[in-house]
């Protein structure tokens, strides 16, 4: 059974993820794929993670969220040149974000 913010939480997730189409942000970024990149980023985020810490409770609130979304997108903006399909997406994926959880859309799910 899901708390009132764990629903909600899914729910942005859900929705943050549909502007993920490519699944470049769905699970985390391995060394195999992405030589030295647990040497250059030192706070790991994914989709899959988020969702482990909804279920975990680990978030009190929909910002916690918002935080991790934000590093998710800026590790990968860290990490990859900016040519690169990586970057792009993630430049893309954090303006799209940021509507999805613009402070007024997180108070109006807040009542
Ligand atoms: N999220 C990322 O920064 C990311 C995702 C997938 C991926 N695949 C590669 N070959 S480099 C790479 C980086």
């Amino acid at each position: 059974a899901q708390t009132p913010l764990q629903e909600a939480l899914t729910q942005l997730i859900r929705q943050l993820q549909r502007k993920d189409p490519n699944a470049f942000f769905a699970f985390p970024v391995t060394d195999f794929i992405a030589p030295g990149y647990s040497l250059i980023i030192k706070r790991p985020m994914d989709f899959s993670t988020m969702k482990d810490k909804v279920k975990k409770e680990y978030y009190q609130s929909l910002e916690e969220l918002k935080v991790d979304f934000k590093i998710m997108c800026e590790n990968a903006m860290i990490y990859n040149k900016p040519e690169t399909i990586y970057y792009k997406a993630a430049k893309k994926l954090l303006h799209s974000g940021m509507k999805i959880l613009s402070p007024e859309r997180l108070q109006s799910l807040k009542q």
